[in-house]
This record gives structure tokens, sequence and C-alpha cells, in this order.
């Protein structure tokens, strides 16, 4: 199976270094020059595993213009609000063949790679896992070795030998997939996960531990939790777990990464855009569709803006 990471930054390099080190050929494909420039210039990426071990290991990058192989599974690990740009100056190597995967954080890729392959080669999930960027070049990998989890579902949630194929290419790599056919019950969990964590995190500039040991965090993350249960209800959505069950799988995502600062306290501390409007952001908007309302995250989505415009 030949793959094409496209976005080459924490989260497309730690998939496709650990794919590429299970022998999958992988090419990064990377749309930010400072990032190609600097994997150039050094002969690969450096790569460490929380901040220990730090290594260069070498790559096969291109830039989405001189990218001329036709890649059989294309993962796209760009920002959500990069996904239509990044795609658009990809689409001479994506066809009705290609599928594309997404394990980003939010909601909203799906309809934007659904303008460049059939739906059915769509397959979308989330990535239990972390990473961080340190800068070009130089990924920092979170958590101990095989302890994250992929969660795979195609988007017309009947699975096919290709996405069966995907899921095994992913456990010789060690990430621990699981292949659902609840799409949007999956991508639900994450949601919840982020729409706590990064941006509670993110806005008191705290650890995902030094938020789990607040005395109050488990009524804190449950209120937030039954509040975007009721807008998935009206959706239609087929939740994996209880609100109570998921307020638990939060408190032990924050034990397990306990040092870990989400990848939007990542964007905020760094002066970029969040992506919160993707996060809590599509809950009040999923809200308002069925005349219901999200205050709590609806509050939270203005903090986040209201920090980002004091540092922009
Ligand atoms: N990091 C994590 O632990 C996790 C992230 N995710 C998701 O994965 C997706 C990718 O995120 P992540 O890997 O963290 O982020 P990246 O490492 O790709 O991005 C971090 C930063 O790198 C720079 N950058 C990357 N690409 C470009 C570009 N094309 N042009 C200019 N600058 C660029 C920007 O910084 P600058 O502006 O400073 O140059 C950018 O904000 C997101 O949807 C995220 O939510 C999901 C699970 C965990
Ligand atoms: C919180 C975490 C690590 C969950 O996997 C994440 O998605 C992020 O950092 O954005």
């Amino acid at each position: 199976m030949k793959v094409a990471v496209l976005g080459a930054g924490a989260m497309g390099l730690r998939y496709g270094l650990l794919l590429q080190s299970a022998g999958t050929d992988v090419d990064f494909v990377e749309p930010w020059d400072k990032n190609y420039n600097k994997v150039k210039e050094q002969g690969g990426v450096f790569v460490a595993r929380n901040g220990s071990d730090r290594h260069l290991v070498h790559v096969n990058m291109f830039k989405p213009e001189e990218y001329n192989e036709s890649p059989d599974l294309v993962i796209l690990f760009v920002k959500q609000m990069d996904n239509e740009k990044t795609l658009e100056a990809s689409k001479h190597f994506l066809n009705q063949n290609t599928y594309v995967l997404t394990n980003q954080n939010g909601m909203g890729a799906v309809d934007v790679i659904s303008k460049y392959v059939p739906r059915q080669h769509i397959i979308a999930g989330t990535a239990f896992a972390a990473s961080i960027l340190n800068g070009p070049g130089d990924v920092n990998v979170m958590g101990e070795r095989g302890s994250g989890q992929v969660h795979l579902v195609n988007v017309t949630e009947q699975p096919d030998d290709f996405t069966n194929q995907v899921v095994d290419e992913f456990d010789k790599a060690g990430m621990n997939p699981s292949l659902s056919e609840n799409y949007k019950g999956t991508l639900w969990q994450k949601l919840l996960l982020n729409s706590v964590v990064n941006t509670l995190c993110t806005l008191m500039d705290i650890t995902m531990g030094e938020y789990q040991t607040f005395s109050e965090a488990d009524e804190l993350t449950s209120e937030l939790v039954n509040e975007a249960y009721e807008v998935a209800d009206a959706d239609g959505v087929k939740m994996l777990k209880s609100a109570d069950e998921m307020t638990k799988v939060i408190a032990d995502e924050n034990r397990r990464l306990k040092d870990h600062r989400p990848s939007m306290y990542q964007d905020m501390s760094h002066n970029r855009p969040t992506e919160v409007d993707y996060i809590n952001g599509y809950i009040v908007k999923k809200a308002t569709e069925h005349g219901l309302t999200a205050p709590h995250h609806e509050m939270l989505v203005k903090l986040v803006h209201l920090s980002e415009q004091m540092k922009a």
C-alpha cells in the first residue's frame, strides 16, 4: 500500500513515521514551506518520544506541486481550516480510486474531502494520541509506545476490503486501530473529549493531568458532556458510550496524557487561530439547527475567540 501523508506536522509525522517504521511505503506531502525546507536541509525529521531519545529519521518529503505519485491512501493531517486549500493544491494526485483518511480533531473535514473523492473512499475516525511539533522538522511523540488508539470508520458505514487492509497496516505499526460501523458516534466521542480538554486546558494554561487534579474536574467535564449529549441526541447520533462513561473516558485520557498540552494550546501559545469553531462551535451550530441551545459550549467558544483576538 502506498501512503501519502498530507500535512507533515505533529500528527502527520506521528502516523507516517510509525507506518514507515513498520515497512509501509510512506511519502510526506507538505504544503508548509518552512517544514519542507528544514527537512531537506537536515536530511530528515528529528523524532523524540516524551522528550527523550531525539534522533534523525529519513523521510521522503515533497511539496504538493512536485508530487506525481498515485498513492492508494492519503492521510490528511493539516488543521481543519487548511483542508480546502490543501486538497485543492493536491487534487492532481487524488482520483476516483484514491482513499482519503482523516483523524483530525473537530468536524468538517469529510464535507471538504467529499468534493475530491467518492464518499465510499473516505475513512474518517479519531486519534486518541498526542504529538507536539517543537518546530519545523522536529516532532515529539507523546505517550508510551503502543499506548495510543486509532478509531477508524467508513463514512458510508460499510467497511470494504481496502479499509480492512488499512486497519492491518495500522495494526502492524502498533497504532491500536479499531474499526467501527457508527460514523457519527465515533467522531462525537473524540469531539466531546476535545470540547472539554482542549478548550479548558488552553484557556487555563494547564496540562491535561493538571486539569484532572482539580477537585471538581469530573463535575465540570460532566456538565459539558451532558449539554453536548442533548445536542447529539437531537442530531440522531447513536453515541458509543453513556454520558457518565464518557466522563470517565475523558478522566482516563487526562491521566494517560498527563503532561500533554492539547493541540489547541499549541496554537494559542503560538498566536495562531485555533480549531474551536470546529469543536465546541460545531456543538453550538448543531444545537441551533435543532432549536436547542448549548450555553456552556457557546461561552467557551467566545472565551477562546477573546483570547485569540487579544493575542492577534
Ligand atoms: N497534536 C495533537 O496531539 C493532536 C492533533 N490532532 C489534530 O490533528 C490535526 C493536525 O494538527 P497538528 O498535527 O497538531 O498540527 P501541526 O503540527 O500540523 O500544525 C502546527 C503548526 O505548524 C505550522 N504549520 C503546519 N502546516 C502549515 C502550513 N501549511 N502553513 C503554515 N504553517 C503551517 C503552523 O504553525 P505556524 O503558524 O507557527 O507556522 C501550524 O499551526 C488537527 O486537526 C488537530 O486537531 C488530533 C489529535 C492529537
Ligand atoms: C487531547 C488530545 C491529545 C487527545 O488525544 C488531542 O486531541 C489534542 O491534543 O488535540
